[in-house]
């Protein structure tokens, strides 16, 4: 499938020269590094650091759209996401999972019950690990831990030592990071996540800006995901701070599965197919990773349709 994104001729130039060997690893200004210009007009190599972090992390190169499948509506959509989730339980019974807290996993939670029901699927033997954590809420009854026991453990009967949680209370949270990284490398990373794609183009609470570099951590969040985490819950809710799996973690996971329903998101997944991989939206790093795939419903799948003719 041809890029979208206007690199073409980079690509054909990076194929031939590699990249370039710029010093400031990772680089902070992004596209517009002198240093790499310089290379890249010098030498024909690609000037975009953020590229080369990534091919540290793992990425394959050329960098082209995500896999990507487009189903003509959210039932579609859920439907190819319970569908993963089985094959990769097939293939591993006590593969390591990790679900986001939101409202686009939610049906896909009803179907993954529904194939338990008749015995489709078997989640006795799998973990699951958190994705993200609100902190400093003052009623912590609907955060993504409770909201997930709601729609995915409690109904799908996983016992407690299955779940992997951040614990919000630890009084270091930098070691409660390092606690849940040690959980997920013990288990030889995780086998299937599956994620959300925030309004401002957030993964987990990876927020833009952050460094694709990191593992699980404490974020500040975004005027946006203060303002739009709000439909979480039944009242006002002061949102400032959460914890979150890193980007990192993205790149040593065998498959992740970003899914986005809905005309609210049609925006943002533009951007995201249209933009060079750039921390700025975080969900561009789905062009990065080994594993990736994005599947998308009609509505949310709205801007880029005419990349799929
Ligand atoms: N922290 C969560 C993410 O993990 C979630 O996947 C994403 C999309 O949520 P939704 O599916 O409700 O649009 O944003 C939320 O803020």
């Amino acid at each position: 499938m041809a890029p979208v994104w206007g690199l073409t001729a980079g690509m054909e130039i990076r194929m031939m020269k590699g990249i370039c060997n710029c010093p400031n690893i990772p680089c902070t200004y992004r596209n517009n590094c002198a240093a790499c210009i310089a290379h890249s007009r010098e030498e024909g190599t690609l000037c975009n650091c953020m590229e080369e972090t990534a091919i540290k992390l793992g990425a394959e190169l050329p960098v082209s759209f995500p896999d990507t499948e487009i189903f003509p509506d959210n039932e579609g959509m859920s439907r190819r996401c319970a569908q993963l989730v089985k094959e990769c339980l097939v293939k591993k019974p006590d593969a390591l999972l990790c679900f986001p807290a939101g409202s686009t996993v939610i049906r896909t939670c009803e179907i993954l019950k529904e194939m338990q029901n008749k015995g489709e699927i078997d989640f006795s033997q799998a973990d699951f690990v958190a994705l993200d954590e609100w902190l400093d809420l003052e009623d912590e009854s609907e955060n993504c831990t409770n909201f997930l026991k709601k729609h995915l453990y409690n109904p799908l009967g996983i016992r407690p030592e299955k779940m992997h949680l951040f614990d919000i209370h630890a009084k270091d949270l930098g070691k409660e990071c390092a606690r849940i990284d040690e959980i997920i490398f013990q288990h030889g990373g995780i086998d299937l996540m599956l994620l959300g794609l925030g309004m401002n183009g957030h993964l987990g609470l990876n927020e833009p800006g952050g460094n694709f570099g990191d593992y699980a951590k404490v974020v500040e969040l975004s005027e946006t995901t203060m303002s739009v985490g709000q439909k979480y819950f039944s009242g006002p809710m002061k949102l400032s701070r959460g914890i979150t799996l890193g980007v990192h973690h993205m790149f040593e996971t065998k498959q992740v599965i970003l899914q986005v329903s809905g005309t609210a998101k049609k925006d943002i997944v533009e951007r995201m197919y249209k933009s060079r991989p750039t921390d700025e939206i975080p969900g561009t790093v789905l062009k990065l990773l080994p594993g990736g795939k994005v599947v998308l419903d009609e509505a949310a799948a709205e801007g880029i349709k005419n990349f799929f003719d």
